[in-house]
């Protein structure tokens, strides 16, 4: 099996690196040959735009059978505690749309956008192939995706009201935006970094959310294709 790995930054997906530096065979730049799986690195960059142009960029050039995006979250949802790894089932753009004072109004409500034009589902960007996943172990969740890490108490309960979140990033939906118009089988597997909660940075648990994402993004890789249904 041909399959990406991607994330916004090096630093997510430098613990992969060093694994497959140690445990496979380099074939390429950013390229290992893992178990019998070709397994290929690419950092997208932080945000939607970036994610958009560097994923289609590349999928104009080929197209693997899996694509996997990996990084940080913040959470929601207090059973989702810092270091928790979860994947993404469903995703929305939270902040694509206008302000009317202190009311946010999406493009669908703006009327810009039917929420049923392909890829939206009433509104979200679903992956549809989640559930070729034999067990995934992890829970599955519903996110947003802003431009703006929300860090102040009315924009949280805003984006609360309006979408009922239970995790926020800066490019889930992004990747599932293009993935599901490249037609390409996905998964966003996501650790949470922090709360989503008034901005404290002396919070945030990084180094413990990037050994928790790596450790199941390593058992998933050995036990991977097995615990798919090969449709
Ligand atoms: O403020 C800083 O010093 C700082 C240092 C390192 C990372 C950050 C981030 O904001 C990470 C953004 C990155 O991680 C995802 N992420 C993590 N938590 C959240 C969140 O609460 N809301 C949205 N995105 C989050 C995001 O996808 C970015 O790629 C800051």
């Amino acid at each position: 099996m041909h399959i990406w790995v991607t994330a916004p930054t090096a630093m997510e997906i430098q613990p992969l690196i060093s694994w497959l530096e140690s445990d496979s065979q380099q074939t390429g730049q950013q390229k290992y040959r893992f178990r019998g799986h070709d397994i290929v690195i690419k950092i997208t960059g932080v945000g939607a735009v970036a994610t958009v142009f560097h994923l289609t960029r590349e999928l104009e050039k080929e197209k693997p059978d899996w694509i996997l995006q990996i990084g940080l979250a913040g959470s929601y949802d207090v059973k989702l505690a810092p270091g928790s790894v979860v994947a993404v089932e469903r995703e929305r753009l939270a902040d694509l749309g206008a302000e009317d004072h202190d009311c946010f109004l999406d493009i669908f409500s703006l009327g810009l956008e039917s929420p049923d034009a392909f890829p939206f589902e009433q509104g979200w960007l679903v992956n549809p192939y989640l559930k070729r996943f034999r067990n995934l172990a992890v829970p599955v969740v519903k996110g947003v995706t802003v431009q703006t890490v929300s860090g102040s108490a009315a924009t949280i309960a805003r984006r609360v009201a309006l979408y009922q979140p239970q995790i926020e990033t800066m490019e889930g939906a992004a990747f599932h935006y293009v993935c599901l118009h490249m037609q390409v089988p996905f998964m966003q597997l996501r650790a949470i970094s922090n709360y989503v909660e008034p901005r404290d940075k002396s919070k945030w648990k990084i180094a413990e959310a990037l050994a928790s994402l790596h450790q199941t993004l390593q058992h998933w890789l050995l036990a991977w294709p097995e615990q798919l249904q090969m449709l």
